[in-house]
């Protein structure tokens, strides 16, 4: 079970008036100039990109990269300005209401940095959650969602409340409700960044391991390059809203489409990072 996903030439513009933005865009200017003319912020331009089914795509770029307007039109919690979104060859963008619905409780869950977890609902309530809202029975729900808590190791927190938790805790739990959903794409927005090295490095392992063992398509949104590196099976380096490089982590450290893609491989360990731009691998 999983999805492919792609996207083609994805704008977008958060202002009044995107063609404005668009055509200055497609003119050269960048984010920057846009901002200067038209008082709208770019998120992304014109990305294009193809995201296999079945395996873990990490998306890193600097703060303001665009990297999470980009995965959250995936489920369109944003719609673009201008391009499509595929998923397993269908636009989203067409689906009626009902089908979008059915998109984001059947196909694709999410987990954010910070949780968003339902604060009045114990934990089995908020791993529970998503079968639910599908209508399943809250005893078999309920047993979907015990046994994920076992697998991200939190049996005997079931009746606990969130805030009780620590934060790897509660990362834990948004882990389990999004796996509980069986949903085939999980969208991933930086959801160890505020954890502690040593966790974040299980937690880590755990996604790679539970990866491995379910198939699921994963989008991994991170500003650490160590990270992507390590999760994705492909990375994407966003940098001002556009896509700087695309592909699978051996081939961007081997061969950096410039010097800031270069600067961030660098910070892998075991990086053999060339001097100047575009070197060939060794
Ligand atoms: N709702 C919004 N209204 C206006 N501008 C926005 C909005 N959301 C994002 N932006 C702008 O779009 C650009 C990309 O933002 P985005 O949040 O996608 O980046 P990011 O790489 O996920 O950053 P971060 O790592 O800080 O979350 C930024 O310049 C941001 O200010």
């Amino acid at each position: 079970m999983s999805a492919r996903i792609e996207l083609r030439h994805v704008s977008k513009v958060y202002g009044d008036d995107p063609h404005r933005a668009l055509t200055l865009l497609a003119q050269g200017a960048d984010k920057h100039q846009v901002l200067a003319d038209t008082g709208s912020h770019v998120g992304l331009y014109d990305v294009s990109l193809s995201i296999p089914a079945g395996g873990i795509y990490a998306i890193m770029g600097l703060s303001g990269s665009g990297k999470s307007t980009l995965v959250r039109h995936i489920n369109r919690l944003i719609d673009p300005s201008a391009g499509q979104v595929l998923v397993d060859g269908e636009d989203v963008l067409g689906f009626s209401a009902a089908r979008l619905r059915d998109l984001r409780r059947r196909r694709i869950s999410m987990v954010f940095q910070h949780f968003g977890l339902l604060p009045h609902r114990t934990v089995l309530e908020n791993v529970a959650f998503g079968r639910r809202v599908r209508g399943e029975s809250r005893r078999n729900a309920q047993a979907a969602a015990q046994g994920w808590l076992a697998r991200v190791g939190l049996s005997g927190h079931e009746r606990d409340y969130p805030d009780h938790l620590s934060g790897g805790m509660r990362q834990r739990v948004g882990l389990a409700r999004a796996l509980a959903s069986d949903t085939d794409i999980l969208l991933m927005d930086e959801p160890f960044s505020a954890l502690d090295p040593l966790l974040r490095d299980d937690l880590q392992s755990q996604l790679l391991t539970l990866q491995a063992e379910l198939g699921k398509t994963i989008v991994f949104i991170t500003h650490d390059v160590e990270e992507a590196f390590r999760l994705g099976q492909r990375i994407a380096l966003l940098r001002d809203g556009r896509l700087v490089q695309e592909g699978e982590p051996a081939a961007v450290r081997a061969a950096p489409v410039d010097d800031y893609v270069a600067r961030f491989v660098a910070r892998v360990s075991g990086a053999d990072v060339p001097r100047s731009t575009g070197s060939a691998p060794g």
